[in-house]
């Protein structure tokens, strides 16, 4: 027996359960045949019988408003005799996995006021646009449109009648063109399918146009390019919803030429960006390829249809796979925010899954613990609306993907961090296995996110542990690092104080250092550093941290140079190799064959020919790229020497020295 505290609407010898996307509209997820159900009980006591329904009219999605029914269904089916499904939804989750699709998550990008959020009003018909401050988005909103209200706008299509909606809507995302929203825009398209990327068909690509097409080229991710406002065309007669073909039909031949000529411009500017693009007047069949050009107007609403069957008709047919439903919970924090009445909430876009109310969850902290709470509840705005609009909530018990959703929690969200991942913990799960998996994949997207944009910490086994109070002081402290004059590579991060953990972590690592910015080192953390020589330089300032670095980093290579005096040196004969002379002075870094004895690091080398001028001290040795210790009589080998006195005159390759010198180790240097 089923228990579906679901929606449920009969039709013509069938019972379909599912989530009510609108008053009208079912997001069906199951559905029982006649021959599959013996008993089937509402909760006002009811009894409907399956049998009788063949002659009554069918009750279906459109004809009148769906009734918060609570049914009990018991079903006939073999394969579902052993199941005990705690809800509708997983009762019904495994036999539908297969073939039930997700909505595909559709993210609006494009330079500030290419017309994203006048596009999503458009398709909406609400007026977010005017409500945002200066025009401008602040923050992701999402919508979700049910596929009743997508079939509406888009009847009127020819395509539309031969082609089957397999999905149950689409969730857009907007997200603000700003340059200070980077972040922003790369966590929005992080979660997106499919993407629609907004031109201004005036303007060009823009700046932000470039920097959202790249993201999208290294997220691998395909979009549709929506050509807007084309009603700024001089002299443009506007056809209201029309597809572009039959609104073209209407203009002048001056307003026909002028679209051409901006159009061929634009294409020759995706061109340059490595894009191919054309106009989709018919089927785009090589949309992998050829990435389609939608003109439209969001003022008017010319071809606004197409782009929405667009949309839903190739993320359907060419992501199958990605958007074949899966219980798994995939859930992503959209924005922290704290909301009147609500307390700190946090938007969230599930992806995959089920959430329910009462779900005990753990999402990143801000100062490095995470929170374990609970669902208290699970709000939706109403369909069509937009997350980020005021308004009335709808409350839900359980809500299954895909959907954007306001959660609220008894403690609140205070310390949440937008974009990472919100875990459901299972009842078989451990808790504290769950936590650290959260903060663990938060750490390693920075960390990533970090290399990634330009960070030297991949460079060989090297670098240090980087420790601040919040994820944003960690991610400025992280971008000070990485600054050139600076680029001290980074191996690990961490947030809040300084712990054993931290030192264990860092105590493995070869640089045995923690760089730690505004926070407290606890005094059993302090005590094993010492213990397992990990060094830790706290300060409340980054330049500091890092001067105390910096100033530690030269005293250990005095150090190392002095003990190196200390060691006898062994005598070699180096002859510089042809063309391998990579830098003439301090450093001087040259290619060198051993003609005579042992090279070792620390051999401090002069140029008899020349006096028996010292030219410095080697510090490296490299063989076919690796860094060796020596290197024997026959070996070619790149040498680099620093320079021994700082008050001595620095000898250069060309000048005091060239091709022709041998290098020979200074016997009585130090
Ligand atoms: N004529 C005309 N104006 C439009 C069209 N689409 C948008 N606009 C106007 O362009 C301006 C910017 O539109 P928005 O929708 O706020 O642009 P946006 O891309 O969301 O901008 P950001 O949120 O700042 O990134 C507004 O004044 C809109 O009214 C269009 O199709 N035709």
């Amino acid at each position: 027996m089923y228990h579906h505290k679901n929606k449920c609407i009969r039709t013509n010898r069938k019972i379909q359960v599912g989530h009510v996307a609108e008053e009208k509209s079912l997001q069906v997820v199951h559905e029982y045949s006649v021959e599959e159900i013996r008993i089937v009980e509402d909760d006002k006591g009811n009894e409907w019988d399956p049998y009788s329904w063949e002659d009554q009219a069918p009750i279906s999605s459109g004809t009148e408003k769906l009734r918060e029914t609570e049914v009990e269904v018991e079903v006939d089916m073999k394969k579902d005799a052993d199941v005990e499904g705690p809800s509708s939804v997983s009762a019904v989750e495994e036999s539908e996995e297969e073939n039930f699709l997700r909505s595909p998550i559709c993210c609006v990008m494009g330079h500030v006021d290419a017309g994203k959020t006048k596009l999503l009003d458009c398709i909406r018909g609400t007026n977010v646009q005017k409500g945002e401050a200066g025009g401008i988005t602040q923050q992701i909103g999402a919508t979700y449109l049910p596929a009743e209200n997508i079939q509406e706008r888009i009847k009127e299509l020819k395509a539309a009648d031969d082609k089957h909606m397999k999905v149950p809507g689409l969730l857009l995302i907007d997200t603000p063109g700003h340059e200070p929203f980077t972040k922003l825009r790369s966590r929005g398209s992080g979660l997106c399918d499919i993407a629609v990327l907004v031109v201004d068909i005036m303007d060009g690509l823009k700046p932000q146009t470039i920097e959202s097409l790249n993201l999208l080229k290294s997220r691998n991710t395909e979009f549709i390019v929506a050509l807007n406002k084309v009603d700024r065309l001089n002299g443009w007669k506007p056809c209201p919803n029309a597809p572009i073909i039959k609104a073209m039909k209407q203009q002048s031949q001056d307003v026909k030429n002028e679209f051409n000529m901006r159009v061929v411009q634009i294409v020759t500017q995706f061109k340059e960006q490595g894009i191919n693009t054309k106009l989709n007047v018919n089927e785009n069949k090589r949309m992998r390829e050829t990435y389609s050009i939608v003109p439209i107007s969001a003022k008017s609403g010319e071809d606004i249809p197409d782009l929405l069957s667009l949309m839903v008709y190739w993320t359907q047919k060419s992501m199958t796979e990605k958007l074949t439903y899966s219980n798994e919970v995939q859930c992503t924090v959209l924005e922290v925010k704290y909301v009147e009445g609500l307390g700190t909430t946090i938007d969230v876009i599930l992806v995959n899954g089920v959430l329910r109310r009462g779900d005990q969850i753990v999402v990143c902290g801000n100062h490095g613990t995470p929170i374990v709470t609970r669902i208290q509840s699970l709000l939706t705005p109403e369909p069509m609306k937009e997350l980020r609009v005021k308004g009335k909530y709808q409350h839900h018990s359980e809500i299954r993907a895909t959907q954007a959703i306001k959660i609220t929690s008894p403690q609140g969200f205070e310390h949440a961090i937008a974009g990472t991942a919100l875990y459901v913990v299972g009842p078989d799960d451990d808790l504290e296995e769950v936590k650290e998996a959260a903060m663990e994949d938060m750490m390693k997207s920075v960390l990533v996110n970090n290399n990634k944009n330009g960070s030297s910490s991949t460079a060989g086994d090297g670098g240090v542990c980087a420790q601040a109070s919040t994820l944003s002081s960690l991610e400025a402290m992280l971008e000070f690092l990485k600054a050139q004059e600076v680029n001290i590579p980074v191996r690990g991060i961490g947030i809040g104080p300084i712990q054993k953990k931290d030192v264990r972590k860092a105590s493995v690592m070869l640089e045995k250092k923690i760089l730690a910015f505004d926070v407290k080192v606890t005094p059993e953390a302090q005590k094993l550093a010492d213990e397992l020589g990990v060094k830790i330089f706290v300060g409340d300032i980054i330049h500091e941290v890092i001067k105390a670095y910096m100033q530690n980093l030269k005293e250990e290579k005095e150090k190392e140079l002095a003990a190196v005096d200390e060691e006898a040196v062994f005598p070699c004969v180096l002859k510089i190799l042809p063309n391998c002379v990579f830098n003439k002075k301090d450093p001087i870094i040259v290619g060198v064959k051993v003609l005579q004895g042992i090279v070792k690091v620390g051999t401090p080398l002069c140029i008899p020919q020349r006096d028996f001028v010292v030219i410095g001290r080697i510090e490296s040795i490299e063989n076919n790229h690796k860094r060796v210790d020596m290197a024997n009589k026959g070996k070619e080998v790149c040498i680099k020497i620093v320079g021994t006195n700082p008050n001595q005159q620095q000898v250069m390759f060309g000048r005091h020295f060239n091709i022709e010198d041998e290098l020979v180790s200074h016997i009585s240097i130090g």
